[in-house]
């Protein structure tokens, strides 16, 4: 039995996670990233989904290596290196990856580096159109944006490009051509894109992010809004409807904590940051594949002092609990009763854990990349003591929202511009004001304060139902008495608005011009505004209860 305790909205098998071990480093030059899923899998990672975490795995008994797929030759195309090796394999894996994703399992692809994400994107994009009949998101964490077209790659490395290829926004026109495979249930939207620590964006891509306006948040955007605000923003983005793949490059970590990687970059997400994004993405319980990518278990060597950062960070952060007494689950209880090991869980320790020097002193220790993955026992798992924090995010609708918001606008502007006219006529007539012509303005001025209030709140993104719902019963209840009143005003006994209009008004026929004919235009104008008044007032009072409605089904299916 799966312990995940999280729902999956979207696979109809969750217990059942698909497996491919994609050994190819054919997306830049540096060899060795092929080695990692070997270095994955003896460290213990598919020994723990399955054991531990009691995934029912599939195809986890063959690392690929695609030898059969590699070309007599392969000469740059498009400024790109390997293009035909690179797109036999990525079309191999699309394959691969589609067939799990159609019979609504997880599927997780270990890399390998980023250009085998091509593959995977697609096959998962074209399964969950096929099954869902919905577009997919990606959550892509890396320290680079790899959405260099080949045009405007300076290295010419298919790693720098997959969210080109991904997106459609390289596009190779001949079909027979590398990557010409490539159709349109294969891609993925750009606004259904977000990036997660980047941090070493080329220009041209730079310029690629801002034109299609692709949401990224670099570790500046984590620097000043904190690792939560930035999952929540990114969440917030795609939506809680949608499918979620998350593509995970170790480089994305700081070198501090995993060094051994092609393309390390100072300055990157801390363990524990990338444990966060991990437990955030599975609590949404959208997540439908993952990638972990760029791992290369040869690049650490003798001399490498990150190696044993690493160790040691991972040992501060992730203490095994002491003791675990009221553990009953019996593949938990295993681990928590059996001596901590100090290399447990350590995230995405494997390339370092791969390292000789410590293969030899230590069982290939259990990684902590489940965290990455579906189970995301950090969260919920009694192994880490830890409860998961139940948050909301809110979905509202927004075009609904923004109807409501403008219509009420409208209606509050009127009640108060009218009736204000109407208090300017009392006094000028030397007539005494009716209670409820103050009234009227006070309660329409209310509801724009209160338009200002959610429009603040939807920009803090901090919109809660509660708010909204307490807020608009008071209003409804005010707009209600206003209602009465003018319903009365203008339906009312002779005498009132509407007895005024027909007899001072309508019962006169004013031919020609005269002072008769503009007494009864401005009669008849004042007899219209009250009817507009009272039409208002209706259209608030149901705006009202609708927002009501809205707030409620938005708590409802938060
Ligand atoms: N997946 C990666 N490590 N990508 C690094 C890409 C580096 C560079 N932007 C390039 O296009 O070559």
């Amino acid at each position: 039995m799966c312990t995940s305790m999280i729902k999956s909205k979207f696979l109809s098998n969750p217990e059942d996670i698909g497996i491919v071990a994609v050994g190819f480093s054919g997306g830049q030059c540096k060899p060795g990233v092929d080695a990692a899923p070997k270095a994955l899998i003896e460290s213990g990672l598919l020994t723990q989904l399955r054991e531990e975490l009691g995934y029912k795995l599939h195809g986890d008994d063959e690392v690929h290596l695609y030898s059969d797929l590699a070309p007599a030759e392969d000469p740059p195309h498009r400024n790109m290196k390997n293009p035909r090796a690179v797109s036999a394999v990525t079309e191999r894996i699309a394959q691969q990856v589609h067939h799990h994703a159609s019979q609504g399992r997880m599927v997780l692809t270990l890399g390998g580096d980023h250009s085998i994400a091509i593959g995977t994107l697609a096959g998962s994009a074209k399964a969950t159109r096929e099954r869902l009949g919905r577009e997919m998101a990606v959550i892509w964490v890396d320290a680079h944006a790899d959405i260099n077209t080949p045009e405007t790659s300076d290295s010419g490395n298919i790693h720098g490009m997959p969210v080109a290829f991904a997106t459609g926004l390289a596009r190779e026109e001949n079909p027979d051509g590398p990557f010409g495979w490539l159709h349109k249930d294969h891609l993925v939207s750009t606004s259904k894109l977000v990036y997660i620590a980047l941090r070493d964006v080329d220009a041209p891509e730079k310029r690629i992010l801002r034109e299609n306006g692709i949401r990224a948040f670099s570790m500046h955007d984590i620097d000043r809004h904190g690792i939560g605000r930035v999952m929540e923003m990114a969440l917030a983005h795609i939506g809680n409807d949608t499918p979620i793949h998350l593509s995970f490059d170790v480089d994305a970590l700081d070198p501090l904590w995993a060094p051994s990687t092609g393309t390390p970059v100072r300055g990157g997400l801390t363990l524990r940051e990338g444990d966060y994004i991990c437990e955030c993405v599975h609590e949404t319980g959208s997540l439908v594949a993952v990638d972990l990518v760029e791992v290369n278990p040869t690049l650490a060597d003798e001399r490498d002092v990150g190696a044993h950062e690493t160790v040691r960070a991972g040992c501060s952060i992730v203490r095994p609990p002491s003791s675990s007494p009221t553990t009953k689950t019996n593949h938990i209880t295993t681990l928590t009763t059996r001596p901590p090991r100090p290399l447990d869980r350590l995230f995405l320790c494997s390339p370092f854990l791969y390292h000789r020097r410590h293969h030899r002193h230590h069982r290939p220790s259990l990684p902590h990349i489940h965290n990455l993955i579906m189970a995301s026992t950090v969260a919920e798992s009694v192994l880490y003591e830890r409860r998961p924090v139940k948050t909301h995010r809110y979905q509202w609708p927004g075009v609904q929202l923004n109807i409501w918001i403008l219509i009420m606008l409208v209606a509050s502007c009127f009640l108060i511009g009218s009736f204000a006219i109407f208090i300017q006529v009392q006094e000028q007539l030397l007539l005494p004001i009716p209670w409820y012509f103050p009234y009227l303005v006070t309660v329409a001025s209310l509801t724009l304060a209160y338009i200002l209030l959610l429009l603040y709140l939807i920009f803090n993104r901090r919109l809660l139902p509660a708010i909204v719902m307490i807020g608009a019963f008071v209003l409804f209840v005010l707009w209600m008495v206003g209602l009465v009143v003018i319903a009365v005003q203008l339906f009312g006994p002779t005498g009132s608005v509407q007895g005024s209009c027909d007899v001072a008004v309508f019962s006169f026929n004013p031919t020609g011009p005269s002072l008769h004919t503009l007494a009864w235009l401005q009669q008849r104008a004042v007899c219209q505004t009250w009817q507009a008044a009272f039409a208002f007032s209706i259209v608030g009072a149901l705006f009202l209860v609708w927002i009501m409605v809205m707030a409620y089904q938005v708590f409802v299916t938060a």
